[in-house]
């Protein structure tokens, strides 16, 4: 089992409670780079609302839903149907498509601002592009993409602590933050995949931390241990999984470890009726952000990237066709 670590007593501002969750946090990242937390916070009815939408929105026929894909291939936002994305790519490994459809989006709003507005805030910020049905789609989402950046700020002071740096550390480099979300669903498998093939292939994630919910079913996620075994994850759906990605190994200098995970088959005897929802926040950094790794002069492991720059090439790798517009 990954550790669980309740956030309670750090969310509630007692400043020993706060450093010893942040050492907490450090121990696992160190180890697995995975954790659950408990005691969040987040209100169960945006998560379930949420869920439930999503679950409305993926239960549509195709057509429908091939109406929220955006028109210019490959653009984060929209709907992506099966058989676009291996995210194995993102590491280099050939592999099948996932076995997966997902629903890709981020902010809502921002300011009439340069940062958001310009050229290059336009690669970031785009439009979300919310399908006709069901209703209330963007207010769900956009409530839980709120509820997601309060507390990933949170975490990340305490992940601060943990790191023995000032808790305010990141706070400059998240307050204009490019963070997407997605909406996973693996259907039910008619066909057995084919040989490789899973709901998401084994990849590493490209951000700072992703917060992860989702439904405790057959066919779910796996983190690989150091021994190179692979271990169940439970994701409880009043929980969140969360995960080091690797931007944030490189930012830590390596110290924190972003680790390999993909999500599994269901059984066989299941396959043809089993079907999984996860939801994903990836936090990631303004894109502005000049990420310099936390070391001691002279130990860098890495030289200083652009949090945009970054990112972008990440996306570029994993697609695994342009599907026709
Ligand atoms: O669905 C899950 O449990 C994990 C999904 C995942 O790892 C991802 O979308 O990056
Ligand atoms: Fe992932």
């Amino acid at each position: 089992m990954i550790p669980v670590i309740d956030l309670s007593p750090a969310l509630g501002g007692d400043a020993a409670a706060r450093l010893r969750v942040g050492q907490e946090i450090d121990r696992t990242c160190r180890e697995i780079g995975f954790f659950t937390i408990t005691g969040h916070g987040v209100p169960p009815a945006v998560m379930d609302a949420l869920r439930d939408t999503a679950k409305a929105f993926f239960a549509l026929p195709l057509e429908e839903k091939l109406r929220a894909r955006h028109p210019v291939p490959g653009t984060p936002r929209g709907y992506i149907a099966l058989g676009v994305e291996a995210l194995s790519r993102g590491n280099a490994w050939a592999t099948p498509p996932d076995l997966k459809e997902y629903y890709h989006y981020g902010r809502e709003s921002w300011p009439d601002e340069p940062y958001w507005t310009s050229a290059e805030g336009r690669r970031y910020f785009l439009p979300n592009l919310w399908p006709e049905r069901p209703a209330g789609f963007a207010a769900a989402a956009d409530a839980y993409y709120r509820a997601m950046e309060h507390l990933t700020v949170e975490l990340m002071r305490i992940a601060a602590l943990g790191l023995g740096i000032d808790e305010h550390f990141f706070d400059n480099k998240l307050d204009r933050h490019i963070t997407a979300m997605r909406l996973n669903h693996y259907p039910e498998q008619a066909e057995p995949p084919a040989p490789g093939q899973l709901r998401a292939g084994a990849h590493t994630d490209y951000g700072l931390l992703t917060i992860l919910n989702g439904e405790d079913v057959p066919g779910g996620l796996q983190v690989q241990t150091r021994g190179g075994a692979w271990l169940d994850v439970a994701t409880h759906p009043a929980d969140f999984v969360v995960n080091i990605g690797d931007l944030l190994m490189r930012w830590t200098n390596d110290r924190w470890f972003s680790n390999l995970h993909r999500v599994v088959n269901p059984p066989d005897s299941l396959a043809a009726r089993s079907r999984r929802l996860s939801i994903a926040y990836f936090q990631h950094p303004n894109y502005d952000a000049l990420i310099e790794c936390i070391a001691p002069p002279g130990e860098a492991k890495y030289p200083p990237v652009l949090s945009g720059a970054y990112r972008d090439e990440k996306y570029r790798q994993t697609r695994v066709k342009e599907p026709a517009a």
